[in-house]
């Protein structure tokens, strides 16, 4: 099937196409259209247009499009849950779950664009100020949002950016990851049989490598917010220049076990943090520090859990399937062979089929491997042992990424003295680390974002406050 692009509320095709395949068998799964420069340009302009109606509307207005949007979405979930089983090597379940996800954050943003309504203040109580002076405080939209996001979740980490964004009266250009870009056109279509007013919500496809940089500099664009890696978020950075983004990259999560944890418990949340959807998550737990004391208990538990893991395909709800691509693949093959050439000690079997990687968690791991330092975004956990909390705190600071961590013990004191300490958004204590519920607030600090997302954070980063000051 050839899919098209949703541009002032038609549908297009462009010249060049780039055709989807997926990772699991190969198999031809349509086209998408690259967009040429000028086509780019008139999604732009259409946006531009249909802006001052679309913020004209009440919120009210806004939010029955979205309510619609996520009942179509709710209606067809198996369909777009098969289609995204397939594009991006996802178990079916997930898949499926991850629609309707989307569906109740839709359905959640509709409902908090209706809280944000803004304040009245007084300046009586400021002592240079004047009782007499008032000000009504409302929050505008920031116009033009540029929304990009990642392979990993192509309907939910999509949704997330767009619905916030539409409830605030912004209107939106979309660009999909290409693999997983059907996922988003599918999506794009339940905005489109939403009624959603032409220009509101345009789509576009391509290569990010050809054509992103253009969508980043567009005179148009007011916010980008984006979703991937690092290094594209830093160019990102570089090039808004003045104008707002929200960024939400890459981590390495610790997982942080104290001697007196519940073991069994740190052992089920942490194999199921690193390895759910093939550790191919941003939340992803990615090393272990534990007590050198409960080390060796610890390594056998999250040994046996990984044990239990079914390896294969998405269809079958198999708990690792394959990585979404071939450099991918290679990537995370080269970080398990420096860490068993510098000596680490692998507790399962190591293993690649294509691009099939079996679950592999690596013992003894020092510092001067690079699996200590760097990002996976596959099915690979390291062990390292400390012989002290400060040393724990201070490896897991060490670290470029400051997204999450989590921490198991059972004193509570002592966790929240190590959360205070730890350099990320967000720790869980006694948790598995991850981005849900999505009305919590999500962000990374140094090398893993820029903003704050979560319904409500994102729809106040998307909308600017705008004050109008009288006397009276
Ligand atoms: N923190 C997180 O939530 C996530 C982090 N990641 C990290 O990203 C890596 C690769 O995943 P992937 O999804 O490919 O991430 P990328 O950063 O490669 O891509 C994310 C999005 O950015 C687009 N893009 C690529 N180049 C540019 C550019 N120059 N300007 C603007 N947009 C661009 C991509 O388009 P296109 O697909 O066309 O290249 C895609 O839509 C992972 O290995 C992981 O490290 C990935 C997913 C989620
Ligand atoms: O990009 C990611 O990996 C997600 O933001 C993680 O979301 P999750 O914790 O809900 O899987």
């Amino acid at each position: 099937m050839n899919y098209q692009n949703l541009v002032n509320g038609e549908w297009k095709d462009s010249k060049n196409t780039i055709t989807i395949y997926s990772p699991i068998n190969g198999e031809e799964l349509g086209t998408v259209p690259a967009m040429s420069r000028e086509e780019v340009d008139f999604a732009m302009e259409s946006a531009r247009k249909a802006l001052p109606a679309w913020r004209a509307l009440s919120a009210v207005e806004r939010a029955a499009y979205l309510n619609k949007a996520a009942d179509i979405l709710e209606r067809d979930k198996d369909k777009i849950g098969e289609n995204l089983a397939k594009e991006v090597a996802k178990g079916i379940k997930a898949a499926i779950s991850e629609v309707v996800r989307t569906a109740d954050l839709i359905r959640y943003a509709a409902e908090e664009g209706l809280r944000i309504t803004g304040e009245f203040v007084n300046g009586g109580g400021f002592e240079a100020g004047s009782k007499r002076k008032y000000g009504a405080v409302k929050r505008e939209p920031v116009g033009v949002v540029l929304a990009i996001a990642p392979f990993n979740y192509p309907v939910n980490l999509s949704a997330s950016k767009i619905a916030p964004a539409l409830i605030g009266g912004n209107v939106v250009i979309f660009k999909p990851p290409t693999q997983g870009s059907i996922s988003g056109l599918l999506l794009t279509q339940v905005f489109a049989e939403a009624g959603i007013p032409a220009g509101v919500f345009n789509s576009v496809t391509g290569k990010g490598s050809e054509i992103g940089d253009y969508l980043i500099e567009h005179k148009e664009v007011n916010f980008i917010n984006f979703t991937g890696s690092t290094p594209i978020g830093e160019k990102i950075g570089k090039l808004a220049g003045m104008r707002p983004i929200m960024l939400e990259l890459g981590g390495k999560d610790a997982g942080i076990v104290l001697e007196d944890a519940d073991l069994e418990k740190a052992a089920k949340n942490i194999v199921a943090g690193a390895f759910s959807y093939s550790g191919q998550r941003c939340t992803a737990i990615k090393r272990v520090l534990v007590m050198d004391f409960v080390a060796d208990k610890l390594a056998s538990l999250i040994k046996a859990e990984v044990e239990k893991l079914t390896v294969g395909d998405p269809f079958d709800n198999a708990d690792i399937t394959t990585v979404i691509d071939t450099p991918s693949a290679d990537f995370i093959e080269g970080l398990i062979k420096d860490a068993q050439e510098k000596g680490a000690k692998a507790l399962t079997t190591v293993k690649r089929e294509k691009n099939l990687i079996w679950p592999v968690v690596f013992d003894n791991v020092t510092t001067d491997m690079r699996i200590a330092w760097e990002e996976p975004f596959g099915p690979v956990l390291p062990i390292i042992r400390v012989k002290s909390v400060d040393e724990a705190v201070e490896i897991a600071n060490k670290s470029e990424y400051g997204l999450q961590s989590a921490v198991f013990t059972k004193n509570f004191p002592l966790a929240f003295e190590i959360a205070e300490k730890l350099e990320v958004g967000t720790v869980h204590i006694n948790n598995k680390t991850q981005r849900g519920p999505d009305s919590f607030p999500f962000l990374g600090i140094k090398g893993s974002g820029a903003g704050v997302q979560g319904i409500k954070y994102s729809i106040e980063s998307m909308t600017r406050v705008k004050s109008i000051v009288f006397d009276i």
